[in-house]
C-alpha cells in the first residue's frame, strides 16, 4: 500500500470522488466532481462507486440494523487505504461521530430539506389528511413514523425499503398495499422525480431529519491538498446549519438512529455571521409524546453553531427527551433479542427440512 506523504513535493494532479452505487448516489458524487472541475479546471477528477452493505441488506428493519454507519463504514476503509481521496454523502446518511482519521472536508448548498408525500399513481389524494382510515403510508424512518403517528392516528405505517426506484416500484405496483411513501424532497428532486411529489410537509406536522437535503464531502484528516479543494465546495450558510443540527443529534444519540425532527433557519447578517434559529424535536415511537424547545444565538464560526446544536439538545434532554429515549434504547434490545430467536427458529426449520 503505497502511503501518502504530505511533504512530498509532487503535487498531486488527479483526485478519486467515490460512493455508493445507487443512482442518487451517483448522480451526487457527480454534482460534486463537476463542482470541483469548473472550480479547478487543471485537475483530473474521476468517479468510483460501490454498493455498501446497507444497499445489500434490504430485508430487515433500519430500526434494528444499528446505526447508521453502515452507508458509509466502507468506504470510509477504502478512503483510508487511500484507493480514493473523497467520499460524497447525503449529509443525513453521515453518523455523527467519524472514525478515526477522516473529517467532514465540505458541506454543499442544501435543497429543500423537507420531507414530501408521494400517492400511489391513480390514486387522487393530494395530502395526508385525505388518505381514508387505515390506508398503508411506507417509510422506513422512525422519526417519520413517530411524528406522523402523532398527528394522523388513522393511518397505518409500514416498512418500505431499497432505493429511491425501488420504493416508488413498490408504491405504485397495483396490488402492493401502500397509499403513499413519506419521502425527502431533496433526493427526488435531484433524481429528476419532483413531478411525483404530492405535497410538502412542513413543521409542524413534520420536522425533517438532521442535515437531510445537504450533501457532505468526507476526506482524511491528513489530505490538506483535499481540504483545500473541498472548501472550494463549501457552503458555510448550510455548514452552519447541518453542523448545528449533527452537533444536536450527537448528544441526544449516544450511537443509535432516534426519532430526532429539526427545523434551522439562518438569518445573515454578513459572510460568515447570522442568526441561527433551531427547532429539534424528539417524539417517542407510538408518538404520544413529544418534547420539542426553539432555541437562537448569533453565530460566526462553525464551533459557535455547534456549540447552539449542543446546548438545544442538553435542553431537550432536561424537559423530557431522556426518558423517550431510554424507552427506545430498550425497545430496540428487546426487538433485536426477538429477532436472533427467529432466525435461531428459521435455522432449525430448515434444519428438520433437509434432514
Ligand atoms: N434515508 C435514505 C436517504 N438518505 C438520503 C436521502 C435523500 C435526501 C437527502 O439527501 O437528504 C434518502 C432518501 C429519503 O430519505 O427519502
Amino acid at each position: 500500500m503505497s502511503e501518502l506523504n504530505p511533504s512530498n513535493p509532487t503535487p498531486r494532479r488527479s483526485f478519486t470522488i467515490a460512493s455508493r452505487a445507487s443512482k442518487l448516489a451517483q448522480i451526487q458524487t457527480n454534482i460534486v466532481r463537476d463542482a470541483l472541475q469548473a472550480a479547478f479546471p487543471d485537475l483530473e477528477f474521476k468517479t468510483s462507486f460501490m454498493s455498501t452493505e446497507g444497499d445489500k441488506n434490504q430485508s430487515q428493519a433500519l430500526y434494528l440494523l444499528g446505526g447508521k454507519a453502515l452507508w458509509t463504514k466502507e468506504l470510509e476503509v477504502v478512503l483510508k487505504e487511500n484507493f480514493v481521496d473523497m467520499l460524497v454523502h447525503s449529509c443525513k446518511d453521515v453518523p455523527t461521530l467519524l472514525p478515526e482519521g477522516c473529517e467532514i472536508g465540505a458541506i454543499l448548498e442544501r435543497e429543500d430539506p423537507v420531507d414530501s408525500l408521494v400517492v400511489k399513481e391513480g390514486l387522487g389524494y393530494k395530502s395526508l389528511e385525505e388518505l381514508p382510515e387505515g390506508s398503508v403510508v411506507g417509510t422506513s424512518s422512525v422519526r417519520r413514523v413517530a411524528q406522523l403517528r402523532r398527528n394522523f392516528p388513522k393511518l397505518v405505517f409500514l416498512d418500505v425499503r431499497g432505493n429511491l426506484n425501488t420504493r416508488l416500484a413498490k408504491l405504485d405496483a397495483p396490488d402492493g398495499p401502500y397509499s403513499a411513501l413519506i419521502l425527502a424532497k431533496a433526493g427526488m428532486v435531484r433524481l429528476g422525480l419532483g413531478h411525483r411529489l404530492t405535497a410538502d410537509l412542513h413543521p409542524p406536522t413534520l420536522f425533517h431529519a438532521v442535515s437531510q437535503g445537504a450533501l457532505a464531502v468526507e476526506i482524511r484528516s491528513n489530505d490538506a491538498k483535499a481540504l483545500e479543494l473541498c472548501q472550494a465546495l463549501t457552503h458555510w450558510e448550510t455548514q452552519y446549519k447541518c453542523l448545528a443540527e449533527r452537533a444536536c443529534l450527537r448528544v441526544l444519540e449516544g450511537g443509535c438512529s432516534v426519532p430526532v425532527g429539526v427545523d434551522t433557519v439562518l438569518e445573515v447578517s454578513g459572510t460568515g455571521e447570522g442568526k441561527l434559529t433551531i427547532t429539534g424535536c424528539v417524539t417517542s415511537l407510538q408518538g404520544d409524546s413529544h418534547v420539542q424547545h426553539t432555541i437562537q444565538g448569533d453565530v460566526q464560526s462553525t464551533a459557535q453553531a455547534e456549540e447552539l446544536g449542543t446546548k438545544l439538545a442538553r435542553i431537550l434532554i432536561d424537559t423530557g427527551a431522556k426518558q423517550i429515549l431510554n424507552d427506545i434504547t430498550k425497545d430496540r434490545a428487546s426487538k433485536v433479542v426477538q429477532e436472533s430467536l427467529k432466525e435461531k427458529v428459521q435455522v432449525a426449520g430448515a434444519g428438520e427440512a433437509t434432514a
